[in-house]
């Protein structure tokens, strides 16, 4: 449906609630290295993720390996921060766009960030004062939102609901 990019992602459970989250959603979800763990940390599986759910997962080894690699439309790829002026909420999304967030201390590195066009720089609404949403909720709440404006889409690939 959409493609989830975490960048260098550094704290095991958020990446293991991320990961069941694609598999919900029917997202693939592209984990830019060096993580800041091992995909056998037990924090990770302790999500009790199933096989299945690792079957939409691929690693790149840099940002600029997975733009080599996957050849996004850089038109349909928005950039998930704080340093964003525009809203989610006020932003159309389509089926197969790219959401990349940063990790949990850093955000995203300022030089990657730049390269976004400002309308791509998205930022999900928080009250004043506020530093930033936990990782894993920032995907879920953008990737639901993406998913309603499109009708919660099944690919179909997918098994149909019934
Ligand atoms: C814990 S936050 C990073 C905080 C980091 N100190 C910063 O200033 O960006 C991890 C990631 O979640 C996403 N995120 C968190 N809150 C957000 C918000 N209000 N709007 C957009 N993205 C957000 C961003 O992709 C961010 O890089």
């Amino acid at each position: 449906m959409f493609h989830i990019v975490l960048v260098e992602p550094e704290i095991p459970p958020n990446t293991g609630n991320v990961i069941r989250l694609a598999a919900n959603t029917g997202c693939m979800l592209h984990l830019v290295e060096p993580l800041g763990f091992s995909m056998e940390d037990p924090l990770m599986r302790r999500a009790g993720l199933d096989y299945h759910e690792y079957a939409e997962v691929r690693r790149h080894p840099g940002w600029t390996a997975l733009l080599r690699d996957m050849q996004p439309d850089l038109s349909r790829m928005f950039a998930l921060t704080t340093h964003g002026t525009q809203s989610v909420y006020d932003t159309g999304f389509l089926p197969g766009d790219w959401f990349v967030f940063g990790a949990e201390s850093r955000g995203l590195p300022p030089e990657l960030r730049e390269t976004f066009p400002p309308a791509q720089r998205l930022r999900l609404p928080m009250l004043p004062n506020q530093r930033s949403l936990n990782l894993s909720n920032a995907v879920a709440v953008t990737v639901y939102e993406a998913w309603r404006q499109n009708s919660f889409l099944t690919p179909p690939t997918q098994p149909q609901p019934a």
